[in-house]
């Protein structure tokens, strides 16, 4: 049950079973040393009350029996320590380590719909909350449970009518903080949601305080994190309200059977059915019985809040994987787009494209803003899948093909390059891992990137500081490109690849470029209609449909919708 409900793995949920067993006999082990001194004080009592003439001799052996108990109790602590704490700490690396892998295979629509920030809090925050359930909070609860029914079922049979009492309230108190989960779940899921929006308020900020203070909207935008920032601390505080509130009531119904065993006991005294030695060790085991509860219930409010973390992992775990087989065996690497239609959350995007980019041949997609050329582009490399049609590549479905495996075929540029805070060899390197520095300098040199880096403090060593900082636009640019042309791949994607840069750069990369794209099948995205003049086909995307296609001259001649965007950019 325990493996289902916290997803654990069967090494983890064989080592949390050994846990609980060793904490049950761990805290077994603890209570009978108090059994015994019960006993020895048992023995006295009777002494004192005239029932027994001496002490028995039974005491030292008592004494000794305590001794071994308690290494006893060393050796279940020992082996409670390494099957718990030991134990949690690899099953949630494990489990890190499985959701990264899980998040490898999904497909990019899923980050789309969920908030990145929440990705991070499940792969670090939930898996530190499980590591203290599994580790602490599961072994204890269980043990303490264990423990009480042994020691209830010998208090019922040695006296049912106070056995009673003494048993009585720890269901009823159980019940209310169970009672209480749905409550705390609820504050729980509240209170993740306020950190959650504080801390993409705070990232947000970051990102744009250039923009925040350039419309001097600095004031207004903290005035607004700082409502979110109060907003996550009345969370909190909700958030242990609804458990505290559960335990306190829990813990004051477990007060009852104290007074219970007092009233009941004294009665039954009274009525000569009961020996006072009896009830004075009913009352010493009704004073100190409930003692462990006190953490049992604070912990059985914790286990109800790691469910929330435990629901959240089980989401990702159920999103379907991209799947698909490890071989690509195309022919060719000419993509075709047949009839494909796609839509973003049931918004149409693309409506029935149908295009061929041939290899060896650069197709040029244009348009106007928002009319698909982008995601056509990502399709082909299965960034989604398409919701009806097939793109092929030479000749094999691409939905066919294990993304990871597909994507040995593709080299992109996008327009937002994502750099990394390390040097630019690296940088580039990150294309082909295992290229040789001769090889990264002569992308380098091809990409139009000699130049800048040369001005560069350590040149190729040098650090280019957080998503590269320290360089322009363009340059940055230019480094993705080198990054492409190093991995060499067959398919080549430019997604408005040279937007940043001026004419002249642009220019210079492209020479450079119509060299090192020979025989290779090279989709280009591009406002600037320039930059897709020299192309061997334009396909040109309306509103989702392919509006027109052809070469260039074709398309002047026909002075349709790329004459007129070409007529724009002139300026006539
Ligand atoms: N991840 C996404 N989730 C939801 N909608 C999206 C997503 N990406 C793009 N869209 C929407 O899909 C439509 C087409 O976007 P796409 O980026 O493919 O167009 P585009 O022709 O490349 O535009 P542009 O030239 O401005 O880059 C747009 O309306 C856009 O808002």
């Amino acid at each position: 049950m325990l493996k289902r409900l916290f997803a654990l793995s069967d090494q983890g949920s064989k080592d949390l079973n050994k846990g609980i067993a060793a904490t049950t006999l761990s805290n077994i082990c603890l209570i009978i040393p108090s059994s015994l001194l019960i006993m020895v004080i048992w023995e006295l009592l009777n002494v004192i009350s005239g029932e027994s003439s001496g002490i028995s001799e039974y005491i030292p052996v008592f004494c000794i029996m305590t001794v071994v108990l308690f290494i006893i109790v060393f050796c279940t602590q020992w082996l409670q320590y390494n099957k718990t704490y030991t134990v949690a700490y690899e099953e949630s690396a494990n489990r890190r380590i499985v959701l990264a892998e899980k998040l490898r295979r999904l497909p990019l629509s899923f980050f789309g719909q969920k908030n990145l920030s929440d990705l991070t809090t499940t792969i670090m925050g939930d898996c530190t909350a499980l590591e203290r359930v599994f580790s602490n909070a599961l072994p204890q609860l269980f043990g303490t449970i264990f423990m009480f029914i042994i020691t209830a079922i010998g208090l019922l049979v040695m006296d049912w009518r106070l056995g009673l009492c003494i048993v009585i309230p720890v269901p009823v108190a159980a019940l209310v903080v169970f009672a209480a989960r749905k409550a705390q779940a609820k504050a729980e899921s509240a209170n993740m949601d306020a950190k959650r929006a504080a801390y993409d308020g705070v990232q947000e900020y970051l990102d744009t305080i250039q923009e925040l203070k350039s419309c001097s909207r600095e004031e207004e935008y903290l005035a607004g994190l700082e409502k979110k920032l109060d907003y996550v601390v009345k969370c909190s505080f909700r958030n242990e309200i609804a458990p505290g509130a559960a335990t306190t009531t829990a813990q004051f119904i477990l007060r009852f059977g104290l007074v219970a065993v007092l009233l009941v006991g004294g009665y039954l005294v009274a009525a000569g059915s009961l020996t006072i030695p009896m009830f004075i060790l009913y009352l010493i085991f009704a004073g100190r019985i409930y003692d462990p509860f006190t953490s049992c219930f604070m912990l059985m409010a914790e286990v109800f809040s790691s469910l929330v973390s435990v629901k959240r992992m089980k989401q990702i775990d159920a999103t379907p994987e991209q799947t698909g087989s490890n071989v690509c065996n195309n022919k060719g690497f000419d993509i075709e787009f047949k009839n494909v239609h796609f839509s973003y959350n049931e918004e149409p995007v693309l409506k029935g494209v149908s295009f061929t980019a041939k290899q060896g041949e650069v197709t040029a997609l244009v348009g106007p803003s928002g009319s698909g050329k982008s995601t056509a582009s990502k399709l082909a490399a299965r960034f989604w899948d398409a919701d009806s049609g097939q793109i092929t590549l030479g000749g094999v479905d691409v939905k066919s093909v294990e993304p990871e495996t597909l994507f040995k075929n593709f080299a992109i540029v996008f327009q937002d390059v994502l750099l990394f805070d390390e040097t630019v060899m690296e940088n580039i390197r990150l294309g082909r891992s295992g290229a040789t520095d001769e090889e990264v300098k002569a992308a380098a040199r091809a990409a139009q990137c000699e130049e800048f880096i040369s001005r560069l403090p350590q040149g190729y060593q040098t650090n280019i500081g957080e998503n590269g900082s320290a360089l322009s636009g363009g340059e940055r640019q230019r480094i993705s490109i080198a990054r492409a042309l190093l991995k060499n791949a067959p398919v080549i994607l430019l997604d408005e690849a040279t937007a940043s840069m001026d004419a002249e750069s642009e220019t210079l990369v492209q020479d450079a470029l119509s060299v090192l794209l020979k025989d290779k099948t090279v989709m280009v995205i591009a406002h600037r209609m320039r930059t897709v003049a020299n192309a061997d086909k334009i396909v040109v995307l309306d509103d989702g449909k392919v509006s027109e296609m052809g070469t260039p001259q074709e398309l002047m001649k026909k002075n349709g919708l790329y004459a007129h965007l070409v007529a724009l950019q002139r300026g006539k």
